[in-house]
């Protein structure tokens, strides 16, 4: 049930009902993003003003990646706000290499919830003042209830999420989220603090002509992906598209979302498995995509269908309008060399681990 104006604890709580696990600890987890979402909201505002929170740590992260001063004060301010309310049983980041097991305290009883997350999303645009984002997804832990959480927590598919969703800090801020029964968004009045209820029942259109992809790699690309760019840029019927590319995943799928579109980070020579991870940026994503009616896929196969092998996993990721979805997997189905075999990829993560 959804009307205007409803905040979002007000929506949280009416659609409890609607999660079959009902027990309230959804919502006490939701309310806790929620919380987060505020804090880092208020320090991306600020961005520029206060004192050290522009520019870089001066470290990588288990990525690789250089780690920015936000992408840390996001992180730390969500794992805070979910450790200290326990709302759930453990936390993988982005920013972190291993997964974050959480006991309880008072040896109450600990949360059946696990949380994965990007807790800054767009890190590149972070001092730039171009939007960013937090993405988060949420799983049923596999593990027998009151044990340590173990890996297995968390490697899970895709299509066993019981809630995902994005934040964007942008013109204004929003909150995405999706408990599988369809999408909806919400305005963060930040006069009042207070998110309503401003995009209820979100869908993706069939059809769209933006295309989000980072050109610069195109000596990079695999050939279904070349030719799909020059389909895009062909002028025949309502072609060409247009080229939107903002470099924060969040915002650029919020934008697709909205006015119809595909965004694709693809393998390359460069990336050997695409460069966005599965666990926290493509699953999350993945799950808003459908749930709205969109299209979410590695070029050959569905994203959330894809059985995890490692915390940090790349994927390929083709997201969007389920129209334009199919015409890319048609051109990529041309060349079944580029699709990638996960099940060996698995066995291979596996034997070196041993
Ligand atoms: O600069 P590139 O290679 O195009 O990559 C941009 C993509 O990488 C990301 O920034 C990856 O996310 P993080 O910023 O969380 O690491 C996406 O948001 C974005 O779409
Ligand atoms: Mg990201
Ligand atoms: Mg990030």
């Amino acid at each position: 049930m959804a009307n205007a104006y409803q905040t979002l604890g007000e929506f949280i709580i009416d659609n409890q009902e609607d999660f079959k696990y009902s027990t309230g600890e959804l919502s006490r987890l939701l309310s806790s993003i929620r919380l987060a979402t505020k804090v880092v909201n208020q320090q991306v505002n600020k961005n520029g003003l206060v004192e050290d929170i522009l520019g870089d740590v001066g470290e990588d992260n288990v990525q690789g990646e250089a780690q920015k001063k936000l992408d840390v004060f996001a992180n730390d301010t969500f794992i805070k706000a979910l450790t200290q309310r326990e709302v759930v049983c453990g936390i993988a980041s982005e920013e972190n290499e291993f997964f974050i097991p959480v006991e309880s305290k008072a040896n109450s009883h600990l949360s059946k919830y696990v949380v994965l997350i990007d807790p800054l999303d767009g890190s590149s645009n972070a001092d730039v003042n171009v939007t960013v984002g937090t993405i988060f997804s949420i799983y049923r832990r596999v593990t027998p209830d009151g044990t340590p959480v173990t890996i297995e927590d968390f490697l899970q598919p895709g299509n066993k999420q019981v809630a995902a969703g994005y934040v964007v800090y942008g013109l204004s801020t929003m909150l995405v989220y999706t408990t599988g029964n369809g999408v909806n968004g919400f305005t963060l009045d930040p006069s009042l603090g207070i998110f309503y209820l401003s995009h209820p029942n979100m869908t993706f259109p069939k059809d769209g002509n933006i295309y989000s992809i980072n050109e610069g790699n195109y000596v990079h690309f695999p050939q279904g992906v070349k030719d799909y760019l020059k389909y895009c840029q062909k002028s025949e019927g309502d072609r060409p598209y247009t080229s939107r590319y903002i470099g924060s995943l969040v915002s650029d799928f919020h934008r697709n979302m909205l006015k119809g579109g595909i965004y694709i980070y693809p393998s390359g020579t460069n990336h050997k498995y695409g460069k966005l991870r599965l666990l926290y940026e493509c699953n999350p994503m993945a799950y808003i995509c459908e749930q709205a009616g969109g299209k979410a896929t590695d070029g050959y196969q569905r994203i959330m269908d894809i059985d995890p092998c490692e915390l940090h996993q790349r994927v390929p990721f083709f997201c969007g309008s389920e129209n334009m979805v199919n015409k890319v997997e048609e051109m990529m189905a041309e060349y079944p060399d580029d699709k990638i075999d996960y099940v060996d990829l698995k066995e291979k993560v596996m034997n070196q681990a041993k």
